[in-house]
């Protein structure tokens, strides 16, 4: 926690989205970009399953800072943590400095999925949301199914011991009582 002297540099909040007619709640931690707060933030990428990382297409310079973005996600974040680019303010179109094709070109290049969005205009918000939600979750499933599998070869290995344990003959028969 931040001492009560200090802006909170990490806003978090809790919201619930559908995805493939599941309700799924979600945090969302919001942390600073700013240099100085890079230190407390980083702390936070330890708990992260997805992260988006925005840049301002007004702002030549936010895109050019998403590769160092890239290497501390890479370097402070849990292995196979999901993430998406976005390209922010798209509603600036006047002022738009980073072009679409730039945006799409960088997330092609790391493997991810790419979105302009506007805070403002609300364009692909909730898109962006429910697809990174998507992919944490198609993450989770391989993790379960992994777990569900190992569970029930376990359970079938028990169940061949005890088997093998068991006296052979008239006393293994359906008649025998076990308990
Ligand atoms: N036009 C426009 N302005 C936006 C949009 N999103 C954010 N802003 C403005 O951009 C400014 C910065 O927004 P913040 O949400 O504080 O940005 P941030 O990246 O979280 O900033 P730090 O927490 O300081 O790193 C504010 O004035 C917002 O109103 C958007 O989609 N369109």
């Amino acid at each position: 926690h931040a001492p009560s002297s200090q802006p909170q540099r990490v806003d978090f909040k809790m919201k619930t989205i559908e995805v493939d007619g599941i309700k799924v709640r979600i945090q969302i931690w919001d942390t600073a970009g700013q240099e100085r707060y890079q230190t407390i933030t980083k702390q936070y990428y330890r708990r992260a399953q997805g992260i988006f990382l925005v840049y301002d297409i007004s702002s030549e310079r936010s895109y050019q800072h998403i590769m160092k973005w890239v290497s501390d996600v890479d370097e402070y974040a849990p292995e196979g943590v999901q993430k998406i680019l976005i390209g922010n303010k798209a509603d600036e179109e006047q002022k738009r400095q980073v072009g679409r094709e730039q945006g799409q070109q960088l997330a092609k290049e790391y493997g991810m999925d790419f979105y302009e969005t506007s805070a403002c205009t609300n364009l692909n918000i909730k898109e962006s949301f429910t697809r990174l939600t998507e992919l944490v979750l198609q993450a989770h499933r391989k993790e379960l199914e992994g777990l569900r599998t190992r569970a029930s070869n376990e359970l079938a290995l028990a169940e061949l011991e005890e088997e093998e344990g068991k006296p052979e003959g008239p006393a293994n028969s359906s008649k025998t009582c076990w308990c």
